[in-house]
């Protein structure tokens, strides 16, 4: 049995605990820290896993989990590098922080594996790209894979690919979300009632996907069969392409990638 502690039990983390237990992990098998007392106990009741600080964490699993936000790292290594047993994995998730500061601040040779996943995570269909620290070997790359399998995919990327994952897949299903609302504010404007365009737009969202994850089809093959010669989504591509919509992914993604970056550095010293 691996233990496995999640430090920082926020929105990723809550997901990772709830898509590890809804994957057939035991509750005993997994830890969590959790600044806030109230939200611990929540936490604790709704999921039925343990509450501890960063010192049982490390004493009792072989897994650490790290889920704070990348302005909170300091703190947390500083707790951390004390008690840190050796041979224990940490597992970063955070946004923009190298393998190399988790390696500089704890003791010499311990494994890391940077990963990037997705909030899917808590449906069983997260996207996670892992990344081999300068001490994870093959085992421990096989381990988080293994893990993270049973929440959805995952793929190996160099490190150096991972500000680019960052802004695509990680912070990528806040754009679906955002398509969907401005959808949704679309049929609004024309009338229809909030939850009829939910329904309309959600359901049109499960189907594309579906139809991209068969992955037999390109995009724009799919994307073409939807669009009649004279019709009605040509005139929507038409205003899509004259508002710059396809530019503003770019910028967007661009910008996401640069900001994942900029976290890192502010760290370059610490
Ligand atoms: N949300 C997402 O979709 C994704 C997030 N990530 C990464 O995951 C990390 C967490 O993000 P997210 O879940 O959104 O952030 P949250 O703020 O929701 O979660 C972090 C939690 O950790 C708590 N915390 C802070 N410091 C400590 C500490 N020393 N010990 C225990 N708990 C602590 C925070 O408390 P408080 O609120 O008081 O600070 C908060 O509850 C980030 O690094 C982010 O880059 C990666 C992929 C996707
Ligand atoms: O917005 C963020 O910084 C985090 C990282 C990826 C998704 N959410």
């Amino acid at each position: 049995m691996t233990t496995i502690a999640v430090l920082g039990a926020g929105k990723i983390g809550e997901a990772l605990l709830s898509g590890l237990l809804q994957g057939g992990r035991k509750a005993h098998e997994l830890l969590f820290t959790e600044k806030h007392p109230q939200r611990a106990e929540e936490l604790a009741k709704q999921y039925g896993t343990e509450a501890v600080d960063v010192a049982v964490a490390a004493a009792r699993a072989e897994v650490l989990v790290v889920a704070v936000k990348p302005q909170d790292i300091e703190p947390l290594l500083d707790e951390l590098a004390p008690v840190i047993r050796p041979g224990a994995l940490v597992v970063s998730l955070c946004a923009g922080l190298p393998t190399a500061l988790f390696e500089r601040r704890l003791p010499e040779g311990t494994a890391v594996v940077r990963v990037m996943p997705n909030t899917p995570m808590l449906v069983g269909e997260a996207m996670s790209a892992i990344s081999a620290g300068r001490h994870a070997g093959p085992e421990h790359l096989d381990l988080v894979e293994e893990l993270l399998s049973t929440v959805g995919r995952v793929a190996r990327v160099p490190e150096s690919q991972q500000d680019a994952v960052t802004a695509l897949s990680g912070s990528g299903p806040a754009y679906f979300f955002y398509l969907v609302e401005a959808m949704i504010d679309a049929g609004i404007l024309l009338g229809i009632p909030r939850d009829l365009a939910g329904q309309l737009i959600i359901q049109s969202a499960v189907g594309a996907a579906t139809m991209l994850a068969q992955g037999d089809q390109h995009p724009v093959i799919l994307r073409e069969a939807v669009t009649s010669p004279a019709g009605t989504t040509i005139m929507a591509i038409r205003e899509l392409e004259k508002h710059g919509v396809r530019a503003a992914f770019l910028a967007a993604i661009e910008a996401a990638r640069d900001r994942s970056a900029e976290l890192g550095q502010a760290h370059q010293d610490g």
